[in-house]
């Protein structure tokens, strides 16, 4: 079986050039290889780089070396060299972003948030409605918000309305972002289940979580980051 998604040699600092130009590194020859059906979880301590890695396999960041490849049938297409249109049209049926904050959209009811990625990959309204009702409802968020917009939300609700959007359609590749984190242990366990039936029908998932026992739930192997300290060097 061929991975699904390649980070091969990468490596990344920070330039911050405010402040005299201080170069910050952050990645280090980085080398992962993800499956699908596969959870792959980012381990390190606080500030070795998770977020920064998972952010550079998103396209957020931009390497300064090496090769992020995603497979695209026979062909790989490197995210480290892609344009911004190949990076957007991947992240519209590709690769799935999931991170612990809603990006609040003005006056979108919280149905139309989580039904915006299956519209637009030209799933009908009707099935967007009923699989956005089903994630609403796994996740615990009350039907009198459905048609609200998330904006006067608690914060655990807009969470699991961003979350119920991030699954909404089945990527083949999910980039979880601490989705657990600041949720009760009920919401966390429905998002546990969530991770678990991704991986079942196939999904390869990069993922950081802050509780243990999530992890454990989830992971099927760990990624080690290098520790700041052996960056330095
Ligand atoms: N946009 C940025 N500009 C400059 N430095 C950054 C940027 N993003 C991250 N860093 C720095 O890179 C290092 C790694 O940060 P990162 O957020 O990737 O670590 P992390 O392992 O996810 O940490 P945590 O577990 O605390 O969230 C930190 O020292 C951070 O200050």
């Amino acid at each position: 079986m061929k991975p699904v998604m390649i980070a091969k040699n990468i490596n990344k600092t920070f330039i911050l050039h405010n402040q005299g130009a201080a170069h910050l590194p952050v990645l280090r020859q980085q080398n992962l290889e993800i499956f699908a059906g596969e959870c792959v979880v980012l381990n390190g301590s606080s500030g070795s780089g998770k977020s920064s890695l998972l952010r550079s396999l998103y396209g957020n960041y931009q390497v300064d070396e090496g090769e992020l490849l995603i497979s695209q049938g026979e062909q790989w297409l490197d995210l480290a060299t892609a344009q911004a249109r190949e990076i957007i049209a991947l992240r519209r049926n590709t690769i799935g972003w999931v991170s612990q904050f809603l990006r609040v959209i003005p006056r979108l009811s919280a149905l139309d948030i989580v039904m915006q990625p299956m519209l637009e990959n030209g799933i009908s309204d009707s099935q967007a409605k009923t699989k956005a009702e089903t994630l609403l409802s796994h996740l615990n968020v009350p039907e009198r918000l459905w048609s609200l917009a998330p904006a006067t939300f608690s914060g655990g609700e807009q969470q699991r309305v961003n979350i119920a959007r991030g699954f909404a359609l089945d990527y083949p590749i999910l980039l979880l972002d601490e989705p657990t984190a600041s949720l009760d242990k009920h919401n966390a366990q429905q998002v546990v289940e969530l991770i678990l039936a991704a991986k079942q029908r196939g999904a390869a998932i990069v993922g950081i979580f802050h509780d243990v026992w999530v992890r454990d739930l989830v992971a099927d192997r760990l990624h080690n980051m290098q520790q700041p300290a052996q960056l330095a060097g």
